[in-house]
């Protein structure tokens, strides 16, 4: 059977301002060695060679990209963002072409590799309607309540942490999108826009060293595992 020939456009929502860093700047702009965290990102997708294109949404107020070597990369397209991710993610999607596949990553996931990518680009064979990254739940999971105790274990079988990239056909998933929030639907990530829609999306098994910085103790972990990756490439 011939491998089917799919154009890949890489999304980055890149518009936060990392409220939960407490930062002075937005998180996406901290550096990690040498790097922005956003240019770390970016360059993961963009030297990705089955990637067409890479369009990054920034914040409306962004004066930082432009300073990044990485802003005028050939294959690099900006749009501006929303007031949140799942809008920012739209307007990107409004500057794809029908029938690519949007890989909608997050800007402030530096640490994803080559082979996750690959691995989720070739799970569209089993599951054609989009996939995502995600990390099986190893620890028992509790529901907290409002007085700071446990409410109730939460049944972990089969219980995920949703990452990204999120793969999905750029075509359906700016419909699903669109339609998702016109109805006020919570959408937090592609996946849910997706299943509120109906549609199941597979579920790969991705690296847990591919975190979200979103807290300062983020940052030290993900240099920590940018060079274990840089001792094992
Ligand atoms: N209106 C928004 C909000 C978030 N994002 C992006 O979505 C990704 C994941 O969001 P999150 O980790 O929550 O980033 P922030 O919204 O910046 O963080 P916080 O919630 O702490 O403010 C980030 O790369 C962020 O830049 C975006 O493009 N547009
Ligand atoms: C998309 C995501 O990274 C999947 O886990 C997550 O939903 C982003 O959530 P955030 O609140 O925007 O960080």
């Amino acid at each position: 059977m011939t491998a089917a020939i799919r154009n890949f456009v890489a999304i980055v929502p890149a518009a936060g301002i990392g409220s939960r860093m407490g930062a002075a700047i937005p998180k996406q702009y901290l550096r990690l060695g040498q790097e922005t965290i956003l240019s770390h990102t970016l360059e993961r997708l963009l030297t990705h060679p089955a990637i067409s294109q890479v369009i990054v949404a920034l914040h409306p107020e962004d004066d930082l990209f432009p300073q990044l070597p990485l802003a005028t990369h050939p294959k690099l397209t900006q749009v501006i963002g929303g007031a949140e991710r799942a809008d920012s993610v739209l307007a990107a999607l409004q500057v794809v072409e029908n029938d690519a596949w949007a890989l909608v990553h997050d800007a402030a996931r530096p640490c994803l590799t080559h082979n996750d990518i690959d691995k989720l680009m070739l799970a569209l064979n089993q599951f054609p309607q989009g996939a995502i990254l995600a990390a099986p739940v190893r620890d028992t999971m509790k529901r907290g309540n409002a007085g700071g105790t446990i409410e109730h274990t939460v049944e972990r079988t089969q219980l995920w942490h949703a990452l990204t990239p999120q793969l999905f056909p750029a075509s359906a998933l700016k419909h699903n999108l669109q339609q998702a929030l016109q109805a006020k639907a919570t959408i937090t990530d592609e996946a849910s826009a997706m299943e509120w829609a109906g549609i199941h999306p597979g579920l790969v098994a991705g690296r847990v060293d591919n975190i979200k910085v979103t807290h300062p103790d983020d940052l030290e972990l993900a240099q920590l595992f940018l060079s274990q990756q840089a001792i094992l490439i």
